[in-house]
């Protein structure tokens, strides 16, 4: 007798049993351990329920919708008048009556400084204030974390350190330094590796692990990203003319170093304009049947509109395959209202003066600019030498991902920007850039994320505003705002409300389109 013999009749009485068994851990046993791995990631239990507001904004426009989520999904849009009613057994219904429901808001230039400078900024904190903002995305700078993000194994130290630690999807640049501007495999590593692009700058970066690359560097490196399809953002200033050294950290101390003007003075417009006019003669390399033709050259943080936003229109109007952001806080402040010493707002370029912010919004409006960013670049406390105000000296960068939202709306829709321009600018246009297809709009099928909020609703920025960045120290302290966020959901999951957050983080690191 063999031994399938011998368990043949065995078997046999087993056979129901077995089956019942295999069927029921499949449909009941795992679900819950799956259930078990997100409890905490959500503050409302539910998996499957429905948004509604007479204000929605859709890709047909901005009315009254349910958005039905399921899972980490939407699976349904659809117009109608009145909420739908909560019944037994149906999905629940949230209602937000006259608030704004929108794609959650992404944010492609932040720097978290995690791993290596987590005294500056964290994921864990840095989330929770971009959550707060409803912001459901953002992508990471390759600095200023420790070591900066230059290669693959740095890459891939730094998703680690993310683990358990966002509270939103977060997304990776490489950096594009002079070491390997020249080297595919490095290069190549670091997109495989998981870097949605590359980013350089053309000017000292403020730390030393991130020299300056020069626009043969970032020549170079088109070739390698076209054939991954994705972009390098870059910097845009150069030191020219090198006149005034004042503006470097270690610099001699100068006189008037408090005053707001002496520190614009040292960072001219023509540093911008030369920068992107070097940048958009070597983007004539991404035109279709060029070198690096499905390569993409962005312009971060625009700061001039008078006399360098122009060079990118013509670039654009060529066929180079090129776009531009600017940020917040050069559409909400301007130099002249910058107080002595209030190093708070310094940042680089610099905010320049209120009719040239006049510009941005113009620009913006025209659909001159892109996009917008929050540029979100803390350090600690000490580094911002606050009670010395020492403009020359002070760590260039400003605080400002939760505000971001209430900053744009504030200004914007003082300048006439419907809502939808704004979802254009926060959501849709930073989703193709990093090419986050699932992200960026209210449709069927895409990521439910989502941010709910008041445009009506106005607050002050004060020493009592629950702030969640780690060093709260911002810009935007003092200032009034109209646009508050009511809710913020990931993928499904709703990770903050009304000051609070949901008890675990849960976003998870956004991977490349392959
Ligand atoms: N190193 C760094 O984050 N620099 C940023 N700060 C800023 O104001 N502009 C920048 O590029
Ligand atoms: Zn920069
Ligand atoms: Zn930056």
């Amino acid at each position: 007798m063999e031994l399938g013999d011998l368990l043949r009749p065995l078997l046999r009485g087993w056979t129901i049993p077995l089956l019942l068994f295999t069927v029921g851990y499949t449909l009941v046993y795992l679900p819950q351990i799956e259930k078990e791995l997100d409890e905490g990631c959500s503050l409302l239990p539910d998996t499957h329920f429905v948004l509604y507001s007479k204000r929605v904004v859709t890709t047909q426009g901005i009315g009254p919708y349910s958005v039905e989520v399921e899972g980490e999904r939407i699976v349904s849009v659809t117009k109608r008048s009145e909420a739908p009613k909560s019944l037994p057994g149906k999905p629940r219904v949230l209602d937000y009556g006259n608030a704004v429901i929108m794609p959650g808001l992404i944010d492609t230039h932040v720097h978290l400084n995690e791993p290596g400078r987590v005294e500056w900024e964290g994921f864990l904190t840095g989330t929770m204030a971009a959550a707060a903002g409803g912001i459901t995305a953002v992508v990471d700078m390759p600095l200023n974390s420790r070591p900066t993000i230059t290669t693959k194994e740095h890459l891939e130290n730094k998703i680690k350190a993310s683990k358990g630690k966002i509270f939103i999807d977060v997304g990776f640049w490489g950096g594009l330094v002079p070491e390997y501007a020249h080297n595919a495999t490095v290069l190549e590593d670091l997109l495989d590796a998981g870097a949605l692009g590359l980013k350089s700058f053309m000017c000292p970066s403020g730390i030393n692990d991130f020299p300056a690359t020069t626009a043969k560097d970032i020549q170079a490196s088109l070739p390698v990203l076209a054939k991954y399809g994705r972009p390098i953002l870059v910097h845009q200033e150069v030191v020219d003319p090198p006149a005034d050294p004042a503006h470097l950290m270690q610099g001699e101390p100068v006189s008037n170093a408090r005053s707001y003007q002496r520190y614009l003075n040292s960072r001219p417009i023509s540093w911008e304009t030369e920068a992107v006019r070097q940048l958009m003669e070597v983007a004539k390399d991404t035109r279709s049947g060029g070198v690096a033709d499905g390569a993409h050259v962005h312009v971060v943080h625009l700061s001039d509109a008078t006399n360098t936003l122009s060079i990118i229109k013509e670039a654009k109007a060529e066929g180079s395959s090129v776009t531009v952001e600017t940020c917040a806080h050069y559409l909400a402040f301007a130099a002249e209202d910058i107080p002595e010493g209030a190093t708070q707002y310094k940042c680089a370029p610099p905010i320049r003066d209120s009719r040239n912010r006049e510009l941005l919004w113009k620009a913006l409006l025209d659909g001159e600019i892109d996009m917008i960013t929050s540029d979100h670049s803390p350090s600690t406390i000490d580094l911002k030498l606050l009670e010395e105000g020492d403009f020359l000296k002070a760590w260039g960068g400003i605080s400002g991902i939760q505000f971001s939202l209430p900053a744009t709306w504030t200004h914007g829709s003082a300048r006439g920007m419907s809502i939808e321009q704004m979802s254009n600018w926060w959501s849709a246009a930073p989703a193709k850039l990093a090419n986050l297809p699932r992200k960026g709009t209210l449709e069927f099928g895409k990521d439910a994320d989502i941010v709910v909020w008041d445009p009506e609703a106005s607050f002050v920025i004060d020493g009592h505003y629950p702030i969640y960045f780690k060093n709260k120290v911002t810009a935007y302290m003092g200032h009034k705002y109209s646009g508050k966020v009511i809710t913020t959901f990931v993928r499904g999951r709703q990770v903050f409300e009304e000051g609070l957050h949901s008890p675990k983080a849960c976003g998870s690191p956004i991977h490349p389109v392959v």
